[in-house]
């Protein structure tokens, strides 16, 4: 099975790394390729041993799989650009936010069969949620292959296509709220008078135990948080100024601003196709 990336950013190294990493594909039958940045392939190549190639019309006229991994904005020159060289096999895995199969499909001038997913970095260590949807002509093999693709490098959820814009909203940029949350409890740390060594370790094993407990306990997070507050004591104390910030609201206005922006760069690309008339 050959993939071929289109994009060489951050994301396309995350699946890369996690597919190399679970042996999930080999090396050589991975072609990256990118617009312009040929250090960029140079590094990929380096680290991860995978083929790269300045001509992207070869990497995918030779893929069985070809990965969507540019940004949105740049889908529409990215897509007429390799639109003759797309075989009617092959199978188009995008992980761009926002742009519906549609417009994919559009853009390559062919029924092409696609499936989306929105992923995260986390799947550099294994560790993606991701959810993926997929294309109504898609075959059983297909979609079992992205099954097994991105549970390699995390977990995966289906979910129906226009809810994949609520699902990068919450965990595609997920990851960013928790390094958001964890600079800030460092930023407090050294505040306290803790090390930054000692204070790194000690919010990397908070997050980390604290999503463990999540996914052993089953318990509502609501219940875990009480298990943690005892009456009159220091977590009632430092939740209470987090309520008196809205701090709640504040994150919920916050997917709800990352979903709309979603559906916001998808309805872009579809403005601009409207006006070129592909
Ligand atoms: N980053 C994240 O956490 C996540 C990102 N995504 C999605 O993944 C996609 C990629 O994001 P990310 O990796 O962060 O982006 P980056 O900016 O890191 O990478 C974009 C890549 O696309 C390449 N590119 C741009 N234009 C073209 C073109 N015309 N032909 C070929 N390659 C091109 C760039 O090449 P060059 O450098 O040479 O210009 C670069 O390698 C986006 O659509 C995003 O929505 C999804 C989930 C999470
Ligand atoms: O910020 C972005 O647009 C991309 C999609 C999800 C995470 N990063």
């Amino acid at each position: 099975m050959k993939i071929a990336f289109l994009g060489a950013g951050s994301m396309a190294e995350a699946i890369i790394s996690g597919l190399i990493k679970r042996g999930i594909a080999n090396p050589s039958d991975i072609s990256v390729t990118n617009r312009q940045d040929v250090e960029r392939l140079n590094l990929i190549a380096r680290i991860y041993g995978v083929t790269t190639e300045t001509n992207k019309e070869k990497a995918v006229s030779e893929a069985n799989v070809v990965f969507l991994a540019i940004k949105p904005k740049d889908a529409k020159e990215a897509l007429q650009s390799i639109a003759s060289y797309v075989n009617n096999d092959t199978l188009i895995i995008s992980v761009l936010a926002g742009v519906s199969i549609e417009s994919i499909q559009q853009l390559l001038q062919k029924e092409v069969r696609v499936i989306r997913a929105m992923p995260n970095t986390s799947a550099t260590v294994g560790l993606s949620a991701t959810a993926i949807s997929v294309g109504e002509n898609v075959t059983e093999d297909e979609y079992e292959f992205a099954r097994t693709l991105f549970s390699a490098i995390g977990s995966c959820s289906i979910v129906k296509e226009d809810q994949l814009h609520a699902v990068t909203g919450l965990s595609g940029s997920g990851p960013a709220y928790v390094y958001y949350v964890a600079e800030a409890l460092e930023k407090a740390a050294l505040e306290q008078g803790l090390e930054h060594e000692v204070a790194r370790k000690l919010i990397q094993q908070t997050l980390l135990g604290a999503a463990e407990m999540l996914g052993r306990t089953k318990k509502e997070p609501a219940q875990l948080r009480r298990e943690v507050t005892s009456p009159g004591g220091t977590t009632e104390a430092g939740i209470s100024i987090l309520q008196q910030s809205e701090t709640a609201e504040a994150i919920q206005a916050c997917v709800k601003r990352a979903t709309e922006r979603s559906r916001e760069l998808g309805d872009m690309l579809i403005r601009e196709l409207e006006d070129t008339k592909i």
